[in-house]
């Protein structure tokens, strides 16, 4: 891609983005602008990485066709407005942060502005990321295709309408934090039938990852990949009754309920 890429703010989200996109080699990190207002993580980036790094918001907008905006959603249209002035006419502003809507970024950039939301999540940083992406009205086909290919160059990407927002962070931008916690417990059960902890850790994520790869290889029901694994009066379904008891999937949707209740929240505020 011949576009040059710009980030401001690159925290836990940024970094997944930038890394991402340099490990797959569709843009080299001599067309990549990044500017945090940490001096010395910016030339942390720059070591690690051989990005240009900018010492304003304004210098990446200046630089940048496709603006990756990867700050607090609290700061977000603050942030924007200052590099109102700054941005190309035709520059694609893309914006990850959590419960910003199109309008309200329109609003701090201008209405005139290409703009797309996008959802991402960190596991881009290992080219497993899956992201939904929303355009406005100003974004061709071309741009489109162009962001769809960034956020596919280290994972899975599609294309939602802007209420789908809400469930694609429940179940993809949050939800690598619970797959964590998940693996987190299942190694501490490891541990506690002596397993050494390194070695536990391994067990469990490669099951998670296994798992999930079946889910999408086999098309099958879950259920029925979950009826594979439980042989009658085996171990298997003994763990199951258990998790039932404790309302292990109740939990988990009710947990993604409020974490979408927030994103609907935030919308508003
Ligand atoms: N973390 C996640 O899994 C996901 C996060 N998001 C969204 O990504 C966004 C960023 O989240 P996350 O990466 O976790 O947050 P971090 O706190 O890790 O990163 C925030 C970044 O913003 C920079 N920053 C702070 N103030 C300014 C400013 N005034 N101008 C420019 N940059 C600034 C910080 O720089 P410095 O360190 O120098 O202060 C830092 O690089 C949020 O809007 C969130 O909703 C979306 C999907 C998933
Ligand atoms: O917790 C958050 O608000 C952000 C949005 C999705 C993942 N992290």
């Amino acid at each position: 891609m011949d576009r040059k890429i710009g980030f401001i703010g690159c925290g836990n989200m940024g970094k997944a983005i930038l890394g991402g996109l340099i490990n797959s080699g569709k843009v080299a990190a001599s067309q990549i602008w990044v500017y945090t207002p940490s001096a010395d993580k910016v030339t942390a980036l720059h070591q690690q990485w051989g990005i240009n790094a900018a010492e304003s918001a304004e210098e990446v907008a200046v630089q940048a066709d496709i603006i990756f905006a990867a700050v607090k959603p609290n700061i977000i249209l603050q942030v924007l407005s200052n590099i109102n002035s700054s941005l190309n006419k035709d520059a694609v502003l893309v914006s990850v942060a959590a419960g910003v809507t199109l309008d309200q970024l329109a609003t701090a950039v201008g209405h005139d502005r290409k703009i797309i939301r996008a959802m991402p999540n960190t596991p881009s940083l290992v080219n497993m990321g899956m992201t939904s992406v929303t355009s406005n009205a100003l974004i061709t086909e071309e741009d489109l295709q162009d962001v769809l290919e960034i956020f596919r160059s280290f994972g899975e990407a599609e294309v939602v309408s802007e209420a789908m927002i809400h469930p694609v962070v429940g179940v993809s931008g949050s939800s690598p934090a619970y797959v964590f916690m998940f693996i987190e417990a299942m190694a501490d059960a490891a541990v506690l039938g002596g397993m050494p902890r390194a070695q536990a850790y391994r067990f469990a994520a490669q099951a998670v990852m296994g798992s999930a790869k079946m889910v999408l290889e086999t098309g099958q029901h879950p259920g029925a990949l979950k009826d594979m694994v439980c042989s009658p009066g085996g171990t298997t379904i003994e763990a199951v009754k258990v998790l039932e008891e404790k309302g292990f999937r109740s939990a988990v949707i009710e947990a993604i309920q409020q974490c979408m209740e927030k994103s609907k929240a935030l919308s508003k505020s």
